[in-house]
Order: structure tokens, then sequence, then C-alpha cells
């Protein structure tokens, strides 16, 4: 597959600039490599640079590693510039399928043979990406969660036409560049954690559509809630302990009737003109007067904590 070792990868192309494009920045440079960006964006560079001034405190609590520096990043004026001599490289363009099938054709186009080349798609099958690229085999999805500097988990999974080898190097290489890797055998729509929190997700939106809840309520809920569980124990290990001594068995013996209630409506609500400014308009009363910045500076933190106090400083807990 790749000509370069996972371990021996030193330049990362990174294309799409924005809020992933931009973290990944951040996460590869803290991690010491070179990193080269493409962005179509007449304002991209300064943003870019202004993400990472931004995210570089953090980066520092975290440790960086040797040699690690903002100043090995490079804006490459053309995409063909950006991946010419690319040992990985991670795509995060707009969600627009088309848009993606074109743009990793002409990665694959641009790219130095067998380097791979990783898509952030949060939830498009690689199989429906790579139908015009030529050499569909090293495509795969590296599905990141935000900032990707601070989230160690990356999803990740190939398409039909993928070489298994490549998803086994994608994997690595996460591996090496610091983050907690799933690797998936199939394919699945928003793959695993989007598939969880969509469902979380709809629910919250019907709740807001129909009154029932703020977004205050609803975040609280999960804040003041489940949240604190879920950063160090996941959902189902965790509603094991509702059973008691019993565990999982008990659990559901106990609580399974209620599965049927239904608690939950599930059917994706209209998101309509009132619902989209009911969640706007939530999300500035929970704001609460913050900037941007000082709601991602107050989240970076909080990231870092929750791994400090979790034991995750330096990998993943298992
Ligand atoms: N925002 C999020 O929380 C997450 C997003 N993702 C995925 O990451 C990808 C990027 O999403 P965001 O960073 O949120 O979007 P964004 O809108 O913040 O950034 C997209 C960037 O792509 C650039 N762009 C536009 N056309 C392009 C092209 N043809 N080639 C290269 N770059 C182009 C834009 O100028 C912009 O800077 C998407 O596939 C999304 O599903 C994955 C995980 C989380
Ligand atoms: C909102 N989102 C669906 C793009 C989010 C993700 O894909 C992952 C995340 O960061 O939660």
């Amino acid at each position: 597959m790749s000509p370069t070792p996972p371990s021996s990868v030193r330049r990362v192309a990174c294309i799409g600039a924005g809020v992933i494009g931009g973290g990944w920045v951040a996460h590869f440079l803290a991690r010491g490599y070179d990193v080269t960006a493409w962005d179509p964006a007449p304002d991209a560079e300064d943003k870019l640079r202004r993400l990472v001034t931004a995210a570089w405190p953090a980066l520092e609590q975290l440790g960086l590693a040797e040699g690690a520096s903002a100043d090995r990043l490079t804006l490459a004026p053309s995409l063909a510039e950006a991946v010419a001599d690319a040992e990985f490289v991670q795509e995060s363009a707009p969600e627009q399928l088309e848009l993606k099938r074109d743009l990793l054709a002409q990665l694959d186009a641009a790219a130095p043979p067998g380097v791979v080349i990783a898509s952030s798609t949060s939830g498009y099958p690689m199989t429906d990406m790579q139908i015009t690229a030529a050499t569909p085999g090293r495509l795969v999805v590296g599905h990141p969660f935000n900032p990707p500097y601070l989230i160690p988990l990356v999803e990740v999974v190939g398409g039909e036409r993928t070489d298994r080898a490549a998803v086994e190097w994608a994997a690595e290489f996460y591996g090496v560049a610091g983050k907690s890797v799933i690797t998936m055998d199939r394919e699945l729509p928003g793959f695993i954690a989007n598939r969880l929190q969509e469902a979380l997700w709809r629910e919250a939106l019907h709740m807001v559509a129909n009154g029932e809840a703020t977004v205050e309520d609803i975040d609280a809920s999960i804040t003041e809630g489940p949240g604190l569980r879920w950063a160090f124990m996941g959902p189902i290990l965790t509603f094991a302990l509702a059973g008691g001594e019993g565990g999982m068995a008990h659990m559901l013996d106990h609580f399974g009737p209620s599965l049927k209630s239904p608690w939950t409506r599930l059917e994706a609500p209209e998101l309509d003109r009132a619902l989209r400014d009911a969640m706007v308009d939530g999300c500035e009363r929970a704001a609460d007067g913050r900037t941007y910045a000082q709601l991602v500076a107050e989240r970076d933190q909080g990231v870092i904590d929750v791994l400090r106090a979790t034991g995750r400083l330096d990998g993943p807990a298992r």
C-alpha cells in the first residue's frame, strides 16, 4: 500500500481547512508533523492560522511532540502542490456528495501512488464517494470528532473498492499519530458514533419543536446527567449497572418492556423555519453572551480536564 510505513510518516496534507480540517492541522502540527494545507476560500489562511493559534495553549497542556511547531504549517497555492509530496492526505471539504466525489478523484490523481487518502465525512459511505477515482483502493473514511486535536476517536472504514491494506495502514497511522481508532469491517451510514448521536439529536429537535423542553434543559439533561458517566463508561456498561447486582440480565428483564412504550419518536422532524429559529435562539440564550472563541476555549479546557481526570492524557481508556 503506502510507500511509507505509518510510523515513518513526516508529511501530511490537509485538504479543506474549516472547523475540522483546521482541527486536523492543529492536531498533526502538535504531533510534530510537517503539514501542508489547501483550501479554496480566499480567507482560508487567516482563519486557519487563527484556529491553530487558539488551539495551541490546549495542545501545550496536552504535551507537544518533540519539534512540534505551528511554523511547520505551509499553505499550498493549489491542490496538486498540497499533496505532491504528502505521505498521508486528510480530506475535510464540505459534506456534499458530488463535491467529495470530484475532490477525492482529483486528490487520487495528484497524490503520489499508494499514499492513503482519508475523508473526514460525517456519514457518507466511501463506496458512494470513490466511484470516480482512478485508484479507489487507497480511499478510506477517517471520521474524526470536533475538535480533532482533542477528541481522540477516529472511525476508520473502507468502501467496497478500498483495499484492506489501506484500511489497516490508516488505522495504524492514526494510532501512531495519537488517535484512538475504531476500525469497522463494514459500512454503516453515520458509522457508529454519529448513528448514536443522531438518535439523541432527533429526539432533542422533536422536544424543541413541540415546546416540550428548552435548549438549555436538553443540554443540562446530558451535562448534569448521563454525559458525566459517558466520559469514562459507555452507555451499555453504564446500563448494566442499572440492573444492580443482577447486571444487564436484570436490567433487560426489568426495563425491557419500556422499549416498546416507546419513549422515542425517531422519525426526523421537519426542520422548518420555526424549529431552526427555536434552535438558534436557544443556543444564543445558552451561550449567554459568550463569544465563539470563548466557548471554544471553555470546551477545550473542559475536554482536557476530563481527559486528565480519567487518566487518558497518555492514551485511550480501556
Ligand atoms: N463540524 C463537525 O463537527 C464535523 C465535521 N466533519 C466532516 O468534516 C468535513 C468538513 O466539515 P467542516 O469542517 O465542519 O466544514 P467547514 O464548512 O467548517 O469547512 C469546510 C472547508 O472546506 C473548504 N472547501 C470548500 N470547497 C472545497 C473544495 N472543493 N476542496 C477543498 N476544500 C473546500 C471551505 O472553504 C471550508 O474552509 C465534512 O465532511 C464534515 O461532515 C466530521 C466530524 C465533525
Ligand atoms: C455534527 N456532526 C454530525 C458533523 C458531528 C460529527 O460528525 C462528529 C462530532 O464531532 O460529533
